[in-house]
């Protein structure tokens, strides 16, 4: 099985990751301060997302990320890759992700002097009491959802990319960086488009259950959020999501492409 689009995607996901991340503390309010943890979550996430995408391809198309330029796979090879890579990177990202989303919600910080304490004092103690007070299930709270995000959205994350590519390169060249850059861009803003109704689903099932239990499972969430709000509900953080999208995929498939390129 070939490592090099695990390391690829580590490396790659932690370059976009860096750029992201102003927006990332925009977008939680200046909470989620800290690099480390979100670089070790990338290590584990996106190596394992374009790791398994490469690893698929080979397995439906037998030919090697070197070979696909010259021999491009079916979207819908490309689109069933993705969906794998989604699916499995979800398990990966379940824990990480539900801590981020905990740390973003604390409003205690913001708080004058004198008022409660911070529930969580960072990623490791979040971790640790999620563990005690609802067990290791605890830690894969809104895990369903998240796969449900991941999955087809994955798909259309690479399908949007290799099709910019295949657009805009002369037939069995490599793609010259404007267009890496640009397809990456648009991959990441068609890939958050189409996650945002899920994300914000995501996000509620994984704050339930903290000081009471208020939806049934991920229907009863959107049932209920759709009541109460609107379908508005779903295009909350589109914007930012999107704006975010573009600089961040960008980077991540440039360093990607780069560093494969580089390794032969
Ligand atoms: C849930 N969605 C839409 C995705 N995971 N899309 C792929 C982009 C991944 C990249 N690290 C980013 O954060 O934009």
């Amino acid at each position: 099985m070939p490592v090099e689009e695990f390391v690829a995607g580590w490396i790659s996901g932690a370059v976009g990751l860096v750029l992201g991340h102003p927006f990332d503390t925009v977008k939680l309010l200046g909470f989620f301060k800290g690099m480390s943890f979100p670089i070790a979550s990338i290590a584990v996430v996106n190596s394992v997302l374009f790791g398994v995408y490469s690893n698929a391809l080979l397995l439906l198309t037998a030919t090697s990320h070197q070979e696909r330029r010259a021999q491009p796979p079916s979207y819908m090879h490309i689109f069933l890759a993705g969906c794998t890579g989604g699916f499995l990177q979800a398990y990966f990202l379940a824990p990480f992700d539900l801590i981020k989303v905990r740390l973003q919600n604390q409003t205690e910080p913001r708080a004058q002097p004198g008022s409660p304490q911070p529930r969580y004092h960072g990623p490791m103690h979040c971790a640790a009491s999620i563990f005690q007070e609802e067990g290791p299930r605890g830690l894969f709270r809104g895990a369903w959802a998240l796969t449900l995000r991941d999955t087809p959205t994955l798909g259309i994350y690479f399908i949007t990319y290799e099709g910019l590519c295949h657009q805009y390169t002369p037939e069995g060249q490599n793609p010259s960086s404007a267009t890496v850059l640009v397809a990456g861009g648009f991959a990441g803003i068609a890939s958050w488009v189409t996650a945002t109704p899920l994300d914000v689903i995501k996000s509620r099932m994984q704050m339930d259950g903290l000081r009471r239990k208020v939806y049934r499972g991920v229907l009863d969430c959107m049932v209920s959020s759709v009541r109460q709000e609107g379908l508005g509900v779903f295009f909350r953080g589109l914007t930012i999501n999107s704006a975010r999208a573009f600089p961040v995929n960008a980077v991540t498939f440039l360093s990607y492409e780069y560093l494969l390129r580089w390794w032969g």
